[in-house]
């Protein structure tokens, strides 16, 4: 079955008077398959919305190839713009209508069935709050209701940008479910986000994007598995002997980071060599454990940049002002 899903070698420089030119994306590539639920991720910057925008046919790129579900895009974006629902950028909606009034507004203008609209209400948890004004929803509630929306038309794909941006736990919690409701439900669901610990839980792979490039993609447990590094943490019988130990280590070639009453130690080819080279030097090892690799330490690793939610922080020390839009119906 070809990806449903396809980038290879994308270009874009923005330009501006203003600003000059600046390359968003440089050669990007990322392959999503059928039925997963794979997580988009990247530090403020570094191309995600650059990619979704130019995926989606609302910006132009400078260069490189895409398809979605196995056809070329742009070119055939009217073919396939059915079958793929898409949240850029939370979209707006009018305060005093109700979601039904809203999805069934949309449906209209896209000429879906009305009864989808119950449907989609159900699959997205709104159904008891479906008449109420969407002024007096919370953002969970409102997020729910975008992700109703692009849902109407049944779509094979379903895109989200930070669909969990701004939620509190329990927002994040019900958005989890729906994704993976959908993803059973056999729709494959491309997600970005700044929530590793999120994107950990839901996603099956990944792609990783640092500077406009992809940096680490696959299967999320591959991607943790590659940059595990061997790596192990060290306790010491006198955790006073903690700084010389870090020496004699990073003499004999590892690295080495003091974390709290343990040494995280790594570039060493067997944990017993970390034991041994102690020893000799009269220093003995109370604990001795692999260091356990989370998608935040590899997001980290690779990008070298703090994901903070909320916060602009630029890979090239610029910032812009997001705009708003929305795509789907
Ligand atoms: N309309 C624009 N004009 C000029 N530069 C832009 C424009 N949109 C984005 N950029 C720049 O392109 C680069 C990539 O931005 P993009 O919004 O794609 O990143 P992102 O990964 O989605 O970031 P965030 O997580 O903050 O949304 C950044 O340097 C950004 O400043």
């Amino acid at each position: 079955m070809p990806a449903v899903l396809e980038i290879s070698g994308l270009e874009k420089t923005y330009r501006s008077r203003r600003r000059g030119a600046r390359k968003a994306l440089d050669g990007f590539d990322m392959v999503v398959e059928s039925g997963e639920v794979h997580g988009f991720l990247g530090p403020n910057g570094s191309g995600k919305t650059t990619t979704l925008r130019t995926l989606l046919g609302l910006i132009a790129p400078n260069g490189g190839r895409m398809t979605l579900l196995g056809q070329e895009v742009p070119a055939a974006l009217p073919q396939v713009a059915g079958r793929v629902g898409a949240i850029v950028e939370s979209p707006q909606f009018f305060p005093n209508f109700s979601a039904h009034d809203t999805l069934s507004l949309l449906a209209e203008a896209g000429g879906v069935q009305k009864q989808r609209v119950t449907e989609v209400l159900e699959l997205v948890g709104l159904r008891d709050r479906a008449t109420e004004r969407v002024r007096t929803y919370s953002l969970g509630m409102k997020q729910r209701l975008a992700v109703a929306s692009a849902l109407l038309k049944k779509p094979d794909l379903l895109i989200l940008d930070e669909p969990a941006n701004g939620l509190d736990p329990g927002g994040i919690r019900e958005m989890r479910t729906l994704m993976r409701g959908l993803a059973e439900a056999g729709m494959t669901v491309l997600l970005s986000s700044h929530i590793l610990g999120e994107v950990q839980l839901i996603c099956d792979s990944v792609t990783i994007i640092s500077r406009g490039r992809r940096v680490a993609y696959g299967a999320v447990a591959e991607v943790l598995a590659q940059h595990a590094g061997g790596g192990v943490t060290v306790r010491l019988e006198s955790a006073e002997d903690l700084s010389v130990a870090a020496e004699i280590l990073i003499a004999a070639g590892a690295r080495v980071t003091p974390d709290h009453d343990r040494l995280v130690v790594s570039n060493v080819e067997k944990p017993a060599w970390v034991t041994r080279t102690l020893a000799e030097r009269g220093y003995y090892v109370s604990e001795l454990a692999p260091v356990k690799v989370d998608l935040e330490s590899v997001f980290l690793e690779l990008t070298q940049t703090a994901p903070v939610a909320g916060q602009a922080r630029q890979v090239d020390d610029s910032a812009v002002a997001p705009a708003q839009g929305g795509w789907g119906v």
